[in-house]
């Protein structure tokens, strides 16, 4: 996975890891770390569903100036090919000092890392590091409530398998000897990688910065939010793609499936009510996002239920409000229905 210090070309940091498990944690903090370096990177973000949740709060949160792209409604993986090398070209016209990728959370890194080495790329990138997060708290859990469909479990471990880092993150909702266990798992799936313990993906960064400097003549210092483009894959993956038996080409999305629920503004019944909601459907919905308001109140909510716990963040924020939910095996049709009766 690394590269030869001669070869030629921009960085590429790949950021891999389950559904909430803390790669945008992490992403922020080599954003502060790139800054604090004098070091410009591009981002490129990829997002389950039409929502762009993760690239608001980065940009909102880093409050940086940096080439920023995001593919949302699709994996990275299948995305169509010349949308993730138009993305990483528009932000290689930008001359970043590297390209930090966040996947989803359903991605196998190593069907990015193929994108690399494609004609339009190979030469102007090259793989730096794959760090993959992974949640203390559920992975145990994870590789059992999965066990059965074997695309997931594929992608689970093909995470694992292809990190030069693994950082065992959540660390503070976990006993030392269930983090080991875990640390014990990914270790019979990758025995090189380096681990880490983590909470809030907080791990010393210096070594993912190893070899990187800034492009010649380019003064680059981040200081404000830049605008950032955002592309919407028409690309969705079909019922049959999903369903695919062992051996098949790369789809590594399963039985994943996103469900955006329509938002009144604001919202006429308590937090509570909104969190029995999700809760109902049990350990089908993975992961749930959202800006939200209540009825009441002026201030916006950024809501992150991961790992079945519930944050929610007052945020400064005066775009679109809306929810989505992340899940596997998702009753679409009942979710969307019974929401209808709530709002
Ligand atoms: N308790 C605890 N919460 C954490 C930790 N790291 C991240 N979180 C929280 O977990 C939630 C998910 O974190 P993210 O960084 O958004 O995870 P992600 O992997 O980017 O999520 P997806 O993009 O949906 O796959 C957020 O509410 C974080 O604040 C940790 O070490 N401990």
């Amino acid at each position: 996975m690394h590269p030869n210090s001669k070869t030629p070309g921009t960085p590429v940091i790949i950021l891999s890891g389950f559904l909430g498990s803390g790669k945008t944690t992490l992403l922020l903090k080599l954003l502060e770390e790139a800054a604090k370096r004098g070091l410009r990177p591009g981002v490129l973000m990829n997002e389950l569903g039409r929502l762009d949740i993760d690239g608001d709060l980065v940009s909102r949160a880093s409050g940086m100036i940096f080439p920023l792209e995001k593919l949302l409604d699709g994996c990275i993986c299948c995305t169509k090919k010349d949308e993730i090398q138009g993305a990483i070209g528009s932000l290689l016209r930008q001359s970043p000092d590297l390209l930090l990728l966040e996947l989803t959370g359903v991605a196998n890194p190593e069907e990015i890392v193929e994108q690399l080495t494609e004609p339009e790329l190979v030469g102007r990138v090259y793989l730096h590091r794959v760090i993959t997060v992974i949640d203390a708290e559920h992975a145990l859990e994870y590789n059992s409530i999965f066990a059965s469909d074997k695309q997931l479990v594929r992608t689970l471990r093909g995470q694992i398998a292809a990190a030069d880092d693994l950082i065992v993150n959540k660390s503070d909702l976990v006993s030392p000897s269930h983090r080991a266990k875990v640390a014990e798992m990914a270790r019979k799936h990758n025995t090189a990688a380096r681990m880490h313990y983590a909470v809030s993906a907080d791990v010393p960064l210096d070594p993912f910065f190893s070899g990187v400097q800034s492009v010649p003549g380019k003064t680059s210092v981040p200081v404000k939010r830049s605008p950032f483009r955002v592309i919407v894959s028409g690309h969705a993956h079909s019922p049959g793609a999903l369903q695919g038996e062992p051996g098949e080409s790369p789809a590594s999305f399963s039985r994943i499936r996103t469900v955006v629920l329509p938002l009144p503004e604001p919202l006429n019944f308590p937090a509570g009510t909104l969190e029995r909601f999700i809760k109902q459907w049990g350990s089908s919905v993975l992961r749930a996002k959202g800006y939200l308001r209540f009825s009441r109140q002026e201030q916006t909510y950024l809501l992150q239920f991961a790992g079945k716990r519930f944050q929610w963040e007052p945020v400064a924020y005066s775009g679109r409000h809306y929810l989505v939910l992340i899940g596997y095996g998702l009753e679409e049709k009942a979710i969307s229905k019974e929401w209808a009766l709530l709002v």
